[in-house]
């Protein structure tokens, strides 16, 4: 029996095929060849990660590979081509309109997955996020950096990228590469395409003055086409031209058919639901989120016996300048930006202080927010603990050390955080709304609020404290939320079958 790593070289050549070996009494062998999978991404958390796109890709593919050849392609980032040592240039894509030449690279992942690379110095290897320059502003180029990376998808799709191998099917990861569905349907090549959204605000919208560099068709810029209230959308685009669309829960995909959570596009997201064209599938975590193995974690613990989660309580509060206390300890874990809540979990910030709960909050984003926080915790000596910037470790030993999770999001299309809190037994106290509606049990893993105001949003904190008080309420509860299972092997199963039915309707 060959085993995955050598699937995977097998199918390195993938128009061959491996052979699958009929168990018992089957005498005959059957030749099935391993479809073909190219994920088109902007970040996967191997290399550089700007949000919850980046988990979902480092996660997803490797839920999949055991069924599929699936190969990764990104941007050549500066952290992407410091980080893979094994790359190597295969082939050349060309200019077309005023989108550059790059090579196209090679490489593995640390444990055996094939990442495509763009090699183009002049649009990727420079600081700064995927997105933004270091002040936080939208790269002047993005329109023609991701533009590249839709059209570079196309061309390996259909066999023009590394000479020994194509896709039989692209799957296509928020704006950054909503352009790659389009340009396969100018060319009129019918290779099944899925666009998974991350998040509808992001939408990666550009003047119409941009149509000629980006070599997209007048004809296109229309309502049936790219253009999106006079402007050019890539994620318009995506919606529009691919086979099949899924977002990350399946509250959230209905969500999106209607004008509150639509951000414009509700109106196409209908009509692709009607056609039974749009779907959600909830994300899953990954295994190493698991507090009996987790590295960085002072103490691990477990479901059956969570006394650890006291020791990394304490180190929380000690890095974050908090007093030693018994009382509940509240975690915010967040990109600091107006989707997330933060307004609301700053303004509740006094009613935990004043019932003797304490906050640790670590994020990165809107310097509004960022400033406002940093006031409140100085207001709030030895409450309230504030980090502005990114660590994981950190982050980890939050879930493991607190109680409650603040997430009072104001749309959340799938969400990790209250995943990653409850498997750590932090019960999360957040919006119901998109995919926190669907992973949080009101009551029973964590408490919900019907609308983000805050009252709404203090009435759930004090549900959250008086459990708190409650040690055997506390306890029913936490032990819930950490046996929740939370995998993505249900999530996967869900993919496959979208998969198939693309697949079988580009035949049709
Ligand atoms: N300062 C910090 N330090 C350390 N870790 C931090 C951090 N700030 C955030 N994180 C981590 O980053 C991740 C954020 O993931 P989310 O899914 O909550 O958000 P995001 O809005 O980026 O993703 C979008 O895409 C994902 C994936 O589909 C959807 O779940 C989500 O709803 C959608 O908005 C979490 O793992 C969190 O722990």
């Amino acid at each position: 029996m060959l085993d995955s790593s050598q699937l995977d070289t097998v199918s390195g050549v993938s128009a061959l095929a491996h052979a699958e070996l009929l168990s018992g009494s089957q005498a005959s062998v059957s030749i099935k060849r391993r479809q073909s999978i190219l994920f088109v991404t902007s970040e996967i958390a191997d290399y550089i990660k700007a949000g919850g796109l980046g988990e979902v890709a480092a996660a997803l593919p490797r839920a999949l590979r055991h069924h599929y050849d699936v190969r990764i392609l990104i941007p050549g980032y500066r952290q992407v081509l410091s980080q893979i040592s094994d790359l190597e240039e295969i082939a050349r894509l060309p200019a077309s309109f005023g989108i550059p030449a790059c090579g196209l690279g090679r490489g593995t992942t640390q444990d055996g997955l094939t990442v495509y690379v763009l090699l183009c110095s002049e649009l990727y290897d420079r600081d700064g996020s995927p997105y933004v320059d270091s002040f936080g502003a939208d790269w002047s180029d993005n329109d023609i950096r991701f533009a590249r990376l839709g059209l570079a998808a196309a061309d390996i799709a259909c066999g023009n990228g590394d000479p020994l191998w194509r896709a039989d099917l692209l799957h296509l990861n928020d704006w950054p590469s909503g352009l790659a569905s389009a340009y396969l349907a100018w060319r009129g090549q019918r290779i099944p395409t899925i666009l998974t959204i991350h998040n509808l605000a992001y939408q990666g919208n550009f003047d119409r003055g941009r149509l000629s560099h980006l070599g997209i068709p007048d004809a296109a810029f229309q309502i049936n086409g790219v253009e999106f209230y006079g402007k050019l959308s890539f994620l318009k685009a995506g919606i529009y031209y691919s086979s099949h669309i899924t977002t990350v829960s399946s509250t959230y995909a209905q969500e999106i058919t209607r004008p509150e959570f639509g951000c414009g596009l509700d109106g196409l997201l209908r009509t692709r639901a009607e056609e039974g064209r749009l779907d959600g599938i909830i994300n899953g975590i990954d295994a190493s989120w698991d507090p009996s193995t987790d590295p960085y974690l002072v103490s691990r613990f477990s479901a059956e016996n969570f006394r650890g989660k006291r020791a990394n309580a304490n180190t929380v509060r000690k890095s974050f300048g908090l007093d030693l206390s018994s009382g509940p300890l509240f975690a915010v874990v967040s990109r600091l930006v107006h989707q997330k809540g933060v307004d609301l979990a700053i303004s509740a910030a006094e009613t935990i202080v004043s019932q003797g709960g304490q906050i640790a909050v670590i994020g990165q984003g809107e310097p509004r927010f960022e400033s406002e926080l940093e006031a409140l915790a100085g207001r709030h000596p030895g409450s309230i603990g504030v980090k502005i910037g990114y660590d994981e470790g950190d982050a980890r030993r939050m879930y493991a050390g607190s109680d409650f999770l603040l997430m009072p999001s104001r749309f959340e299309p799938c969400g990790l955080s209250q995943m990653y809190a409850q498997r750590f037994g932090s019960l999360p106290i957040a919006h119901k709304t998109g995919g926190l509606a669907d992973t949080i049990e009101d009551g029973v893993t964590g408490f919900l609020f019907g609308e983000p105001s805050l009252n709404r949003f203090k009435d759930a904190i004090r549900r959250g404290l008086e459990t708190f008080r409650s040690r055997s309420r506390l306890t029913t509860m936490r032990r819930a939320a950490m046996n929740r299972p939370h995998g993505w092997d249900r999530s996967a199963s869900r993919y496959q079958e979208v998969y198939e039915r693309a697949c079988q309707a580009a035949l049709a």
